[in-house]
């Protein structure tokens, strides 16, 4: 008989809280242990990722969910995992990796959904417990329905491990051609428009030129602008700044997908959690020639407030290309940087 894991540890901290529960209802909530679950994204070599659908008369059943289940007392989360994957589909784990780690409170139940991603497999995935299964485009998940907690696995599938921040520019055509060639030779899917010294109107007339090039048609590219603004553009996504972050009272209605926030403390980091963000970057972690004079992080504290913070984390901060192994490492979903991809 299964026995699974309750956690009490440092990870009831950080639950993402969930919508629209009384005051005294999320407080008991919050005292509930955690039900520890290893759960899988699984991806095929053309970018597809494997889905199953959880049976009616479970919990959260009728969503999709990434496969996977309970950790068993004595099991590490690995284990676990490499158990369940062949249980629930029929599959030996060969390679797999940290992803992200979630814990969240149900009305009815708390989890701590402990991520990885499987990146290799021996043997043919299939619903071994007669439940619906498919293989999906990493580009279709957000048209799935799953597990409210589910949002940051998600957001950690979906996000590229680069992000490339645009320095300030002193044209629109300087920094489109910066863009060019920072793509071009680190082969980047994201950018970051940051452009302090624009107005608003010059900002939108930078972002138009943008959002009308070739180049940019399949990469996604974040606005460091208000919401309003981004809205106003269409923007595909926004990234806030740790002012406009901790003046927000609640998640702004943003129209584009992913809404991200600089984050330099772990209060921040806590208003981030609070408004549900999509990710937020943390720096500084080393020193940097474009905020000299602030006290970096350090390798250390930034893995610290990364394992507290249950959404996907990008390090920022006096770092080089070679830097992003080392980022995974710490549990961090990537790192953004100016420096290390523009020349
Ligand atoms: N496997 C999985 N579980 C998820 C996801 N999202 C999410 O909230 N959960 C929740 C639902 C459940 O409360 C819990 C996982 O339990 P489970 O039903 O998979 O556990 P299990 O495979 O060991 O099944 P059982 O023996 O308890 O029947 O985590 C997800 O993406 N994958
Ligand atoms: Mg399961």
């Amino acid at each position: 008989m299964a026995v699974p894991v309750l956690l009490t540890t440092a990870s009831q901290k950080k639950c993402l809280n969930p919508d629209a529960r009384s005051i005294e209802g999320v407080s008991q909530e919050r005292n509930r242990k955690l039900i520890h679950v290893a759960a899988a994204v699984i991806e095929d070599a053309k970018g597809n990722v494997f889905l199953a659908k959880r049976p009616d008369d479970k919990h959260q059943g009728g969503l999709w969910e990434f496969p996977g289940g309970k950790v068993e007392s004595g099991e590490s989360s690995e284990t676990a995992l490499a158990r369940e994957l062949d249980e629930e589909i029929g599959i030996q784990v060969v390679q797999s990796e940290p992803l992200i780690q979630i814990p969240y409170h149900y009305p009815d139940k708390s989890v701590f959904l402990d991520v990885f991603r499987v990146t290799e497999f021996a043997g043919k995935a299939r619903g071994r417990e007669g439940q619906e299964v498919r293989w999906v485009p990493i580009s279709e998940l957000d048209s799935y329905a799953f597990p409210a907690a589910n949002k940051p696995i998600l957001n950690a599938v979906l996000l590229p491990e680069r992000l490339l921040i645009t320095p300030s520019c002193e044209t629109a055509l300087a920094c489109l051609q910066g863009i060019e060639t920072a793509l071009g030779k680190h082969d980047l899917q994201w950018v970051m428009l940051r452009q302090k010294q624009l107005t608003a109107t010059q900002f939108a007339r930078w972002v138009v030129t943008l959002q009308n090039h070739k180049m940019m048609q399949s990469k996604l590219l974040t606005l460091n602008c208000s919401v309003a603004l981004a809205n106003e553009l269409q923007a595909e996504s926004v990234h806030l700044s740790s002012e406009r972050l901790m003046a927000l009272s609640h998640r702004e209605v943003f129209t584009g997908r992913f809404l991200g926030a600089s984050c330099h403390t772990q209060e921040e980091l806590n208003q981030a959690v609070a408004l549900q963000c999509d990710y937020v970057t943390l720096s500084p972690l080393n020193n940097t020639d474009t905020h000299p004079g602030t006290e970096p992080l350090g390798w250390e504290a930034a893995k610290m407030m990364v394992s507290e913070t249950p959404l996907p984390v990008f390090l920022l901060g006096g770092m080089k290309a070679v830097d992003l192994a080392l980022v995974r490492t710490l549990g961090a979903q990537g790192m953004a940087a100016i420096n290390a991809w523009w020349t």
